[in-house]
């Protein structure tokens, strides 16, 4: 190596190294091993793994758990393995290799199989799981009929089989006579089922709402958790426990069919990006089991959908709205670049295709197919570039959708798929949930309890305020909101000083996660 070459490379490194220590030392002081900006680019194997502990729901104990938002009640049922058995006796006949229930054990337990009623989401059922402990079965329910979800748990018994002398008396109980009819079984039950039932896990804001509703049909107590709180463990709980829980679509075309390839997460989980499409949507950065920020919002969720739907088609359901979308062409009423300038738009990176505004070549006359599809995707790449915008912002790669929304929705699963993948020019990928609607229920599940908190506002401003707007945008009179608070609140609210709430609130709300 020529000698001037190799003086001027040692004289660069005399100069870089302290450099470089100097910045790993800094990195070290402020995050530890977890420096994000190690964290975020380029997952290996190799890398620290971030520790992060299954917490398992009880065993012995049957336990439910509800999440109640703004469009459907969520129902989580957890039956321990040990119990299982005897609380859907079978016989097993070896010539045939089959289970039969035994219906007259059931009857003598006073309660049908509610794993055979079609509010199960069926597909969703996790049997027997050794890593679980248990099993756990999923339902769920529209909002407006919340009852519904109510006679569900007392019509199956639920709230019974969470009765802590439950367990001791199920043995009396299966040799008890068999009784003539449901109601002789059930009066018998009822002398039986001891002791106090239970606390069933609530989240949502319905578990404020219709408290009272709940504890007076199902005669037990709330334990509520927090719903952010909720949604994360119970996205790190899915994660950690069920290995084939996250994918991602591959392709990027609108087409219902679309290849998916399962994502088992590795020891870098952590940060993420959760993006809980329900009736709103939070966007919540996750640095570790219980290190979370909701850092974003909007109104323009799946509410919005079906509010349009509603409102531009016949359709009643959901299912309805799908079907109209599978079979809508969104190009006849959104208008294209191409409607606008004949072509594309290459200089600004605009093909031919792109959309340029949604619904702008809607007339009284399209149809109700383009109208919804139009709606549908307009909801989601809307929802896919404040992601991207969010994930860019602060520096984090994995960005997880879920809520109800995506359940089941092809369409909005390929185009957020699609949306991510153009705006973050191929770098980033959508990563999907299997049981992404019930995230929030599953986390109330096994998060460690809290006592209910008087109906009306919570002890904390962050949870209700945790994205403030000014009040003419929200319609939400600042002044007027401390009155909300609860009297053990010491937080204060200044009208005048928007930016100070705004920073308090951040500040609160970091604090309350530590
Ligand atoms: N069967 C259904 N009925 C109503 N909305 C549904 C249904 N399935 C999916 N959705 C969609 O899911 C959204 C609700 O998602 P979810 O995560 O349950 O939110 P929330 O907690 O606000 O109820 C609705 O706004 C709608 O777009
Ligand atoms: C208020 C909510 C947290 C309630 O949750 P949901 O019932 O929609 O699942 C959610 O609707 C939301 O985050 N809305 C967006 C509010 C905002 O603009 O930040």
């Amino acid at each position: 190596m020529p000698s001037k070459l190799y003086e001027l490379l040692t004289d660069m490194l005399v100069w870089l190294l302290p450099v470089q220590w100097l910045r790993n030392f800094i990195r070290f002081v402020l995050y530890g091993f977890r420096d994000p900006s190690r964290q975020s680019r380029g997952r290996m194997r190799s890398e620290l793994p971030v520790p992060v502990s299954i917490r398992r729901p009880e065993p012995n104990k049957v336990k439910l758990a509800l999440d109640i938002g703004g469009s459907l009640a969520k129902l989580v049922i957890f039956v321990p393995n040990d119990l299982r058995a005897k609380l859907f006796p079978f016989t097993y006949d070896e010539d045939s290799a089959t289970y039969t229930p035994d219906f007259s054990a059931c009857q003598r337990l006073g309660m049908a199989d509610f794993r055979e009623d079609p509010s199960i989401e069926a597909d969703l059922t996790i049997e027997n799981s050794e890593v679980l402990g248990g099993s756990l079965y999923f339902a769920q329910f529209e909002t407006k009929s919340v009852s519904k979800c109510l006679l569900f748990i007392t019509k199956y018994q639920l709230h019974r089989l969470t009765s802590e002398s439950f367990v001791d008396s199920l043995d009396d109980i299966a040799d008890s006579p068999l009784h003539a009819t449901d109601l002789e079984a059930s009066e018998h039950i009822d002398t039986l089922y001891k002791g106090t039932m239970g606390p069933i896990c609530a989240t949502g804001g319905g578990a404020f709402k219709f408290e009272a509703d709940i504890m007076s049909t199902a005669s037990c107590t709330l334990a509520r958790c927090d719903e952010m709180r909720s949604l994360i463990t119970g996205l790190n709980f899915v994660l950690r426990a069920l290995p084939t829980e996250s994918w991602i679509y591959l392709g990027t075309r609108y087409d219902r069919e679309q290849p998916r390839r399962s994502m088992p997460v590795d020891d870098t989980l952590f940060p993420y990006l959760l993006v809980g499409i329900g009736s709103g949507v939070s966007l919540i950065r996750v640095d570790g089991a219980d290190s979370y920020r909701r850092v974003d919002g909007t109104s323009l969720g799946g509410g919005l959908f079906v509010g349009l739907c509603r409102a531009m088609t016949q359709a009643k359901t959901f299912d309805e709205m799908l079907d109209l979308v599978s079979r809508g062409d969104n190009r006849n009423v959104d208008m294209l670049v191409k409607d606008i300038y004949g072509s594309g738009y290459g200089k600004i990176g605009l093909s031919p295709e792109t959309i340029a505004a949604s619904m702008g070549k809607a007339t009284g006359d399209s149809s109700e197919e383009d109208l919804a599809k139009s709606a549908l995707m307009l909801v989601c790449l809307n929802i896919a570039q404040i992601a991207y915008l969010n994930a860019e912002r602060h520096g984090v790669r994995d960005i997880y959708f879920g809520g109800h929304f995506v359940n089941n929705n092809d369409v909005a699963m390929a185009t957020i798929s699609a949306g991510i993948e153009y705006w973050s020019t191929g770098q980033v990928f959508a990563r999907f949930l299997r049981h992404e609607g019930f995230l929030g229920a599953i986390g109330s599940l096994v998060v460690p309890t809290e006592p209910a908190r008087p109906r009306g506002m919570t002890r904390s401003l962050s949870q209700n305020f945790v994205k403030p707007f000014p009040p003419f945008l929200s319609g939400i009179d600042l002044l007027n909101t401390s009155a909300d608070v609860s009297e053990d609140d010491d937080d204060s609210v200044s009208a005048s000083v928007l930016g100070s709430l705004r920073s308090s609130v951040a500040k609160e709300w970091e604090h309350q996660e530590e």
